[in-house]
C-alpha cells in the first residue's frame, strides 16, 4: 500500500507522465503528417539477396507473353525482342554515348536502365534486356576490357600462356558485379511491369575466346591452338569461367532477371566435335548448377535461352540441355529446326540482320513468311544475331508489326 502522504505526488507524476506521452504522441503524428521523419523511420536497407525473392516486390507484369512462350503455354501473340536492341542503330543511344564511355554506361544504373529503355519507348516489343556487355566477367576477374570506337572489345594484356591463370582474381567477382544486379532491380520497377527483363552472359568458351584473342578474331586461332596445346589450362579457365558465370546469373534472378540468355556467340569457330566436347559440357553445367543454387537459396528458377550461333549442327543435343529456349541463327530452316529439336523446346530466332536492309515491303514479307512457318507455339522472334549499327529504325517498327500481324 501506499502511504497516504506520497499518494498526490504519485497522482501528480501519473498525471504528467500521461501528458507527456500524449503531446510526445501528437509531435510525432504531426511530424509524420508533414512527412518529416521524427527518427529513423527507414527500415534497414534489403540485402540485394532478399530484393526480388517474391515477385510481389515489383509492379505485376502486365505483358507475359515472353514467359508463356518459354514454357510452352498458349499466347495472346507471337512475343518479339532483338538480340542488341540498344544500340547503335538508335540516335538516342548514340546520344548517351557521346557523353559517357561505354563501360560508365554498363557501371551507372541509372543510364543503363535509360539505355535498356530506349527501344521501349519506341517498339511494341515483349522484352527488355538490360544493358550490359558480357566482357563484364573477364574484367571482373581482373582482366582489362577497353571499347574502342570503330573497333570493338580490347583487351590489351590477353592470356598468353598456362601461367597467365594465375592473373585470375576469383575472389570477389560477383561483390565487383553488383552494379549489374542494382540495374536489373532499378529496371524491373522502371518497367512497371510492361515486359519482361532479360538478364544474360557470355557463354564460357565466347568469354575464352575473347580472353585469350585480345578481343574479337576472325579465326580465334590462339583460343583454339590453347585447346591442343594446353588442354588442361583450358579446361581449368573454362571451368573457372563456369563456376562466374552460374555465380553471376544466381545474383542476375536474385536482382530480378524474369528470363537469362546465354550467349555463345563464338560457337561458329567450333567444329561439331570441338562444340560438343568443349562448349557443350560448360552449357550444360551453367543450367544445372544455377537451378541447384537457386533452389538452395530458395529462390524460384526462370526460364533460359541458350543461344549457340554456328552451332546449328548439334540443335539435338543442344535440345536436351534443359535450356526452354534455343535461339537460332539464319543459317536454319524453321521447320528444319523444329524437326530436330522435337516439340518440347522453345525456338528463337532467326531473321538475317541483313534482311533489315531491305525495303519495308520485301522486309515485311520475309516476317511473315518466317513467323509463319515456326508458328504461334513455342516460339519467340528475334533476329539470328544482334541488330546491326546502321539498320534503317524504320526496320524494327517493320518487323515487330509483322511479327504481331503474322498469325
Ligand atoms: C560477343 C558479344 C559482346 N557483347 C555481347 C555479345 C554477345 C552477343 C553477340 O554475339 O552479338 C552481348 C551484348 N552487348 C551489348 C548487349 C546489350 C543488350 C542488348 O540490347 O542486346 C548485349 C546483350 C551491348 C553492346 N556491346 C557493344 C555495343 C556497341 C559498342 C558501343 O556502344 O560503342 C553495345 C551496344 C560492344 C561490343 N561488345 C562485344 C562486341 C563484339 C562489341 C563490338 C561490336 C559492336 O559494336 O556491336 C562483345
Amino acid at each position: 500500500m501506499v502511504e497516504p502522504v506520497v499518494r498526490p505526488f504519485v497522482m501528480r507524476l501519473l498525471v504528467a507522465f500521461l501528458a507527456g506521452l500524449i503531446a510526445a504522441t501528437l509531435f510525432v503524428a504531426l511530424m509524420v503528417r508533414q512527412g518529416i521523419a521524427p527518427f529513423e523511420m527507414q527500415p534497414p536497407p534489403v540485402p540485394l539477396a532478399r530484393i526480388s525473392l517474391g515477385s510481389d516486390d515489383f509492379p505485376a507484369l502486365k505483358n507475359d507473353n515472353l514467359l508463356r512462350a518459354a514454357r510452352g503455354e498458349p499466347v495472346d501473340r507471337v512475343p518479339v525482342w532483338v538480340m542488341r536492341q540498344a544500340g547503335r542503330y538508335l540516335p538516342e543511344f548514340q546520344e548517351v554515348r557521346a557523353k559517357h564511355d561505354f563501360f560508365t554506361v554498363c557501371r551507372t544504373p541509372e543510364l543503363a536502365c535509360e539505355v535498356t529503355m530506349q527501344p521501349l519507348r519506341r517498339f511494341d516489343l515483349d522484352a527488355s534486356i538490360i544493358f550490359s556487355d558480357i566482357l563484364v566477367i573477364p574484367q571482373a576477374l581482373g582482366i582489362t576490357v577497353e571499347m574502342k570506337p570503330g573497333v570493338g572489345p580490347v583487351l590489351p594484356e590477353p592470356l598468353v600462356g598456362p601461367a597467365d591463370l594465375e592473373r585470375l582474381n576469383q575472389t570477389g567477382t560477383i561483390e565487383r558485379l553488383k552494379y549489374v544486379g542494382e540495374a536489373i532491380t532499378m529496371m524491373r520497377r522502371m518497367l512497371e511491369g510492361k515486359v519482361p527483363l532479360f538478364g544474360f552472359t557470355g557463354a564460357p568458351w565466347t568469354l575464352m575466346g575473347y580472353m585469350i584473342e585480345g578481343g574479337g578474331s576472325k579465326t580465334m586461332s590462339k583460343a583454339k591452338a590453347w585447346l591442343t596445346d594446353h588442354p588442361e589450362a583450358s579446361q581449368k579457365l573454362l571451368d573457372i569461367l563456369t563456376d562466374q558465370v552460374v555465380d553471376y546469373l544466381v545474383m542476375q534472378v536474385k536482382a530480378g532477371a524474369q528470363m537469362l540468355q546465354v550467349f555463345e556467340s563464338s560457337a561458329d569457330h567450333l567444329s561439331k566435335e570441338q562444340f560438343l566436347s568443349v562448349s557443350l559440357p560448360c552449357l550444360k553445367r551453367i543450367r544445372v548448377d544455377l537451378l541447384r543454387k537457386l533452389a538452395d537459396e530458395g529462390v524460384p528458377a526462370v526460364p533460359m535461352v541458350l543461344f549457340a550461333k554456328g552451332a546449328m549442327h548439334s540443335l539435338a543435343e543442344q535440345s536436351e540441355t534443359g535450356y526452354e529456349v534455343l535461339g537460332l541463327d539464319w543459317t536454319i530452316d524453321p521447320e528444319e529446326a523444329r524437326k530436330q529439336v522435337g516439340p518440347n523446346v522453345t525456338l528463337q530466332g532467326n531473321l538475317d540482320p541483313q534482311d533489315m536492309y531491305k525495303s519495308p515491303e520485301e522486309l515485311r514479307e520475309l516476317v511473315l513468311t518466317m513467323v509463319r512457318k515456326f508458328g504461334k507455339h513455342r516460339y519467340i522472334a528475334n533476329l539470328g544475331h544482334g541488330i546491326t549499327p546502321q539498320t534503317p529504325i524504320e526496320s524494327m517498327t517493320v518487323l515487330v508489326k509483322a511479327v504481331h500481324d503474322a498469325l
